[in-house]
């Protein structure tokens, strides 16, 4: 059943209540459903993902930014970046940042989950032992165009027979030859990866998208799909928003009974879960919940007179995300993202094209190549701070190659190609706290962006690598203006401070941690620290 009608609900008795239908949360509820025996009632804040032509059709990914099927939460001024306040984008509809993301299927590299496993004490959390339900989730399949794939990617390391759709490009760009053919001449530093999902994740490959049949395949459109959402067990509240999480019974800690409302704040209703309450909702809303149920910092909640319940000090802190700079470069070419962009009778044509047939431009998000990368390990900057990547086979910074400028909309002029550099092993670390004490209020988001000498360091040096990219003869006459001259440390911190963003990559508010740390919110099964009856299934990280 999926409603936003309370009254559909009367009467139903649930096994585990989730909060949130995100990637973590629509998982959960599906797997626990296999059981005919146990009732789930997933609550979602946002509402249906049916008929959401900018979420099914994956190249009109860049709409769905700052639109109604996102939560739109800014962030605090970051002091190294001007003072600028940034967009944070999270889905708020059913699937979550699922239906709004651009789908890049990137399992990671095995040292960071090997990592996992080391810092929590649990050997689950490891590569090896995750390998059965990477390929329990994963459906490779063949692109939209059904070209012939050999050559860029492993089926070795994939799945054909999961849940969700993962597919390669299906409307080839004007610029792959020139990327591939930039691998082969500048092998050593920027050398061609078959398959960045095998475990080693270094070197330049072809995306892999969560598409099949040019269509996004979220968490919505898959594991609560039509195979699975007439499950009579399973239950989907829409246009719900979780207020708190209240104690259950008055032995503490057991915390069962989720506080929601329909309108606003000016009714509220609650419901009790007999087994657990599952939290879902991601890692800016996640903590924002916990926080106003009084589980977190006693001291800091207490200066918003919120109650205290069970002090945790973890919760919301810990926030990581990856910075990154989309730096555009004008190209001596029309075959590029804008030419479609702005012209509306040939938006509409390939719009139908997609409708009609599945087929054209608009069965791909917009970039078609990745590449996890290094600094080298002679770099001044380990000197100075210890090398933070989780194994040498780990990357320090990934580069994004795009088709066209990202910007929405389009330049009015000009055609580009997007280099987007971002650090994929930043340390800085920032927070989600509470604006007040009433939790229909957004929470602050201090994501501390560059407040690390290694973060600054890499997002240069990317900047300067990307240069070196395409100084190779395989983009000869095809650049024509690079997105800035820059080129000493001061010069190159002013164009970043300008342009840098988030990469809507958050994670760690409700870090995992080993059963003996006195530090983490979760411990390895999940459970929160100290209580019963709560769990949280999302985006962590561990400490
Ligand atoms: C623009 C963008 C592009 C991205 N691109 C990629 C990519 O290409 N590849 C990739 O792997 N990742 C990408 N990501 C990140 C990825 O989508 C997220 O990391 C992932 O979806 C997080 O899953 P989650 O379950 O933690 O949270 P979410 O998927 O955000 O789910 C949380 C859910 O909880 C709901 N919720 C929150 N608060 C409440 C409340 N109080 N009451 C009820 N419901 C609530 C939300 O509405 C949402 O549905 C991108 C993210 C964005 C924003």
């Amino acid at each position: 059943v999926v409603t936003s009608t309370l009254d559909d609900l009367i009467g139903k008795q649930f096994d585990f209540v989730v909060v949130g239908a995100g990637a973590g949360g629509g998982v959960i509820a599906n797997r626990l459903t296999e059981d005919p025996d146990v009732s789930v009632l997933l609550i979602e804040a946002g509402g249906s993902n049916e008929g959401v032509l900018d979420v099914a059709a994956p190249g009109l990914v860049n709409l769905l930014v700052n639109s109604a099927w996102d939560w739109n939460f800014t962030s605090t001024p970051q002091t190294a970046l001007n003072n600028r306040t940034l967009s944070v984008s999270r889905g708020f509809i059913l699937g979550g940042t699922t239906s709004i993301n651009q789908m890049v299927y990137t399992r990671g590299s095995s040292e960071d989950y090997d990592l996992w496993a080391n810092i929590t004490d649990d050997e689950g959390w490891s590569w090896d032992s995750l390998q059965k339900y990477i390929r329990k989730n994963e459906r490779f399949t063949s692109p939209a165009d059904h070209h012939n794939t050999t050559g860029q990617f492993d089926p070795d390391v994939h799945s054909f027979d999961g849940i969700v759709d993962v597919s390669l490009q299906g409307f080839s760009t004007g610029i792959d030859n020139r990327t591939i053919q930039t691998t082969s001449e500048l092998s050593e530093e920027f050398p061609f990866n078959l398959d960045m999902n095998s475990g080693y994740q270094l070197g330049i490959g072809w995306v892999q998208a969560t598409i099949g049949n040019g269509t996004r395949s979220s968490s919505a459109a898959t594991y609560l799909g039509p195979s699975f959402i007439s499950r009579p067990n399973l239950h989907v509240l829409l246009n719900t928003r979780v207020l708190r999480i209240l104690q259950t019974e008055n032995k503490q800690p057991n915390f069962r009974t989720v506080e929601f409302t329909q309108d606003s704040g000016e009714t509220t209703h609650t419901v009790t879960a007999s087994k657990e309450v599952i939290i879902s909702a991601g890692t800016i809303m996640t903590p924002h919940i916990l926080m106003h149920s009084g589980i977190g910092d006693s001291e800091e909640l207490d200066l918003l007179g919120i109650r205290i319940v069970h002090h945790l000090p973890s919760v919301g802190k810990n926030l990581t995300e990856q910075p990154i700079v989309r730096n555009k470069w004008l190209v001596n070419s029309t075959d590029t993202l804008e030419t479609i962009a702005r012209n509306d009778t040939l938006l509409a044509e390939v719009t139908e094209e997609w409708e009609r047939r599945r087929m054209g431009p608009l069965v791909d998000p917009p970039l078609s190549f990745i590449g996890w990368l290094r600094l080298p390990d002679n770099s001044s900057i380990f000197q100075q701070v210890p090398d933070p990547a989780a194994g040498p086979n780990t990357s320090h910074y990934e580069l994004i190659v795009t088709n066209g400028a990202l910007a929405q909309p389009a330049p009015a002029t000009g055609n580009f190609l997007t280099f987007s550099t971002s650090v994929s092993s930043p340390t800085s670390r920032g927070s989600v706290f509470l604006n007040s004490s009433n939790p229909l209020q957004y929470p602050l988001i201090n994501f501390n962006l560059f407040s690390t000498t290694f973060d600054r360091f890499t997002v240069r040096e990317a900047f300067r690598n990307t240069k070196r990219f395409l100084a190779a003869h395989s983009w000869d006459g095809y650049i024509l203006a690079p997105p800035t001259n820059a080129t000493t440390d001061e010069e190159l911190d002013e164009y970043i401070n300008e342009n840098a963003a988030t990469e809507n990559h958050p994670v760690g508010t409700a870090a995992m941690a080993s059963k003996s740390a006195a530090y983490g919110v979760v411990d390895p099964d999940l459970r929160v620290k100290g209580l019963s009856g709560l769990r949280i299934v999302d985006a962590f990280y561990e400490m």
